[in-house]
């Protein structure tokens, strides 16, 4: 594309500038979005703000709050719940803080023990102890007695926190785990909990929302028993239809503010395809560059440009692997620079954590290659620029992350760098579905069964459940009660129903659904623990021959024990990285929503039983992408009951498709690889949430089949958008398949990375045709039209101890 930036002199077209100085690099800019400059609108204090706030906040170089701010900030004082949805960097915290830290400071002339508490929640541990830091700077004197309280807080201290906090900065982990189980302990917080404050609130999403949706429940439900009803003030840059989110998460009334009154410096985001390459693929597929090789290279070249960046990476192998790449080519040029360079990433022990955020904060790094471990909130000032090393999955993700670049009004640089796969290559080619578009709604389900039955157990234990309980945890509550009678862990009494175990409840709910236990990885001859791998995730990503890496450093794994939940590694110096394979059987248990299009075609949602192995793996050259081989895998399946779509065609409209019966499967399987690329789009997941099966020939339905399912427990809310959005999402898959230059298929349209079939067969051709064919006679959904013919499933609910 044409583009002219040398005669403008902002700092982000400075920056882009330089990038486009190596050769052949110009081509690969699909497009610039870029974001004017927009001045502040400061209002006046409330008349309510304590002078001592007034006078900190200016020696912080705050002389007067943003209209947002004082907006926001009136609502919680009048005790409305209230959720602040302005741009990354716009003062969220002042404005949750002024109300908080008010309540705090009025009440200390009065009783020690009846002074208001604060609840802060974040999703990560960085985030509470980056707020930490910011409160103590403010030097408010021995009225103000903030904590953190995570799993990294020791013993020692709890009781201090306990009896003496008013200000607690925790994580719902904890609130789950901790604080609400032993809430006796925690009386005099609770009793005086005036203010909660949950920041980052669009990360609750998923199962992992719905289940923060219930602790938060369970929260008001302990303060109601101590006497306490405190308002939310919840906060996000990213966060679509914020009132209704936040009321879903929260179960309370909720007024938004969302006119940004900040004000931010020009931007320039940039939209980037790494060029094809002569390297081959599985099937002889042409293969692109690989996003990994193309940040590392802009990251030297930006760091080099004496601009402090950070590259976002998808995978904590590939932030590993960008780190990697960077110190060694900046090496060549300036040795002093490569030790500038670092990777950051969860799994990493806290302290390690602590010091590379310090040194980013404090200049001392010039670039980091991090996952979304760093996304969320951390104030890291004077970012140049960010390199994304392909979509993070949502719009609201890629904000947040983009948002770290120009704070404190500075020009920046944002570029998304494409990955080879289906939903990048559409992006980069699509702009408006990226620009000028609100971020997607936050799918959250409280209500689904697997998610709340142990939330009931859980509150039950925490304080007998009454017939009055029911309306805070929503209609399936009612459903659920005798379930959970039968299987022997809830007992009715006429007070109520009782927890009947001596083990906690809040046991049963594994709230991020990390999927099992987590197992430890240890470095063979020392025994030393380099961290830890989720349980589900041990399968594709710590399994025997895998490639891990830690701190830059790589090791090869030997062994995987499930019994023993350890994987022992060695160091190594592979050139190849490695993807596991999987293959999945599926079958319907219940079909809840049937859609027909026409007389051929019909949509369908529902629950499913699913199967899954990991069966081998593949090893691919570092920075080229080359595959190498396949070494096959001895994995036990795994079982996951959970909701999907799919989607049926009749034999005569494959055949109007003119597709042979011996090209049905290659086409099914394509577009099925290409639908769950798309997937993210429409709801808000990332493509490793879901997964999908494809047949031209489904046992239960009879008839060719593409299914594409949640990959949690009782679902996660992805589904049941794509069957929403169906025609808008098959739509793209088509237009996605299209568009791509490859002549036969590649892994920017439907190759998927976690094929278990080797990518085959593929028919490119074939699914452009089928989906034509499938969206001949679709239309919007409407409600009416939707056929409701199964049972809900709370009878089937099983979980962790029920079974
Ligand atoms: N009214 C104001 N005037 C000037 N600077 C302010 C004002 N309010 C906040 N700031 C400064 O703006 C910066 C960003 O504030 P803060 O980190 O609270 O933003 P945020 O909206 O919470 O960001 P994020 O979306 O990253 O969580 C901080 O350095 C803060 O000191």
């Amino acid at each position: 594309m044409a583009l002219d930036v040398t005669d403008s002199a902002g700092r982000a077209d400075q920056l882009l500038a330089g990038l486009l100085l190596a050769p052949g690099r110009r081509e690969r800019i699909t497009h610039v979005h870029r974001a004017p400059a927009r001045t502040a609108r400061p209002a006046d204090w409330p008349a309510w703000t304590p002078p001592v706030l007034v006078e900190r906040w200016g020696a912080c170089g705050i002389d007067r709050p943003w209209a947002h701010q004082v907006a926001a900030a009136e609502h919680a004082h009048a005790g409305r719940s209230v959720v602040l949805a302005t741009g990354t960097a716009s003062g969220k915290s002042l404005a949750y803080l002024l109300p908080a830290l008010t309540a705090v400071l009025d009440a200390a002339d009065g009783p020690a023990t009846a002074c208001p508490g604060v609840l802060y929640l974040s999703p990560t541990k960085a985030l509470a102890a980056d707020q930490l830091a910011g409160l103590t700077r403010l030097q408010l004197g021995p009225e103000l007695r903030p904590a953190c309280f995570d799993g990294d807080t020791p013993y020692a201290e709890r009781d201090w926190i306990r009896s003496h906090a008013n200000y607690l900065l925790t994580n719902p982990d904890m609130l789950h785990r901790t604080l609400l189980p032993g809430h006796a302990r925690w009386a005099r917080f609770l009793k005086n909990l005036s203010v909660v404050v949950v920041d980052e609130c669009h990360t609750y999403r998923g199962v992992f929302g719905s289940h923060v949706a219930q602790v938060l429940r369970r929260l008001r439900r302990v303060c109601a028993r101590y006497g306490s009803s405190p308002v939310f003030v919840l906060t996000s840059a990213t966060v679509s239809d914020p009132a209704v989110s936040a009321e879903r998460l929260t179960g309370l009334p909720v007024v938004e503010v969302t006119d940004d009154a900040s004000p931010r410096g020009e931007a320039a985001f940039v939209l980037w395809e790494p060029p094809l390459t002569d390297h081959q693929g599985e099937g002889s597929a042409p293969v692109r560059r690989t996003a990994i090789a193309e940040t590392a290279d802009l990251l030297t070249d930006l760091v080099l440009n004496d601009a402090q960046t950070v590259a976002f990476v998808r995978s904590r192998r590939g932030a590993e692997v960008v780190a990697l790449l960077t110190r060694d080519a900046l090496a060549e040029v300036d040795p002093a620079l490569a030790g500038q360079v670092a990777s950051y990433r969860g799994g990493y022990l806290p302290e390690e954590r602590r010091a590379l955020e310090h040194r980013l904060r404090a200049g001392l790094l010039r670039g980091l290659a991090a996952t979304n471990a760093l996304e969320l909130g951390i104030d890291v000032a004077g970012l140049d620029a960010v390199v994304l090393a392909g979509y993070p999955g949502t719009r609201a993700s890629m904000w947040q992350q983009a948002g770290r670049a120009g704070r404190a009004g500075q020009g920046a640089l944002a570029v998304l760098v494409a990955r080879d796969d289906p939903l990048d290559t559409y992006l980069v080619h699509h702009p408006d579905a990226l620009f000028g578009r609100p971020v997607e709604a936050t799918v959250l389900d409280p209500d689904n069964p697997y998610v709340l039955a142990p939330h009931l157990c859980a509150a039950a234990s925490e304080s007998p459940l009454t017939e009055r309980d029911l309306d805070l945890f929503g209609p399936t509550a009612e459903l659920l009660l005798p379930t959970l009678e039968q299987r022997g862990l809830l007992r009715r009494r006429p007070t109520g129903w009782f927890w009947t175990r001596r083990d906690p409840a809040s046991a049963l709910a594994d709230i991020r659904g990390t999927g099992g236990a987590q197992i430890r990885v240890c470095e063979v001859d020392t025994g030393r623990l380099l961290g830890t791998v989720d349980g589900a995730a041990s399968h594709t990503q710590a399994h025997t021959g895998a490639v891990y890496l830690h701190q830059g450093r790589q090791y090869l794994v030997r062994s995987l024990d499930l019994a023993e939940c350890v994987a022992l590694v060695e160091p190594a110096e592979p050139d190849y990285s490695t993807s596991a394979r999987e293959v999945t059987d599926i079958a319907i248990v219940d079909t809840v929503h049937r859609r027909p299009w026409g007389e051929q075609v019909e949509v369908c949602f529902g629950t499913v039983e699913v199967t899954n192995q990991v069966v081998s793996y593949l090893r691919k050259r570092l920075v080229t992408g080359e595959v190498l081989d396949e070494t096959p895998l001895d994995l036990p399946p795994r079982h996951l009951r959970t909701r999907a779509v799919w989607w049926t065609v009749t034999p005569d409209a494959v055949a109007e498709a003119e597709v042979e019966i011996a090209d049905l499967p290659g086409a099914a399987h394509a577009a099925e690889h290409a639908s769950i690329g798309l997937m993210p789009l429409f709801a808000t997941c990332d493509r490793w949430d879901i997964g999908g099966v494809s047949t031209a020939l489904h046992p239960d339905t009879m008839l060719p089949t593409v299914f594409v399912y949640d990959g949690h427990p009782g679902g996660a809310g992805f589904a049941e958008r794509g069957f929403a959005a169906a025609e808008q999402w098959l739509r793209a898959t088509r237009d996605a398949i299209a568009s791509c230059e490859c002549a036969t298929g590649c892994p920017s349209c439907v190759q998927s990375p976690k094929c278990g079939n080797g990518n085959n067969p593929l028919d490119k051709a074939g699914a452009v045709r089928l989906l034509d064919r499938v969206l001949a006679e679709a239309d919007d959904i409407e409600t009416d039209d939707i056929e409701t013919a199964g049972t809900d499933t709370a009878e089937s609910v099983e979980f962790a101890a029920a079974g």
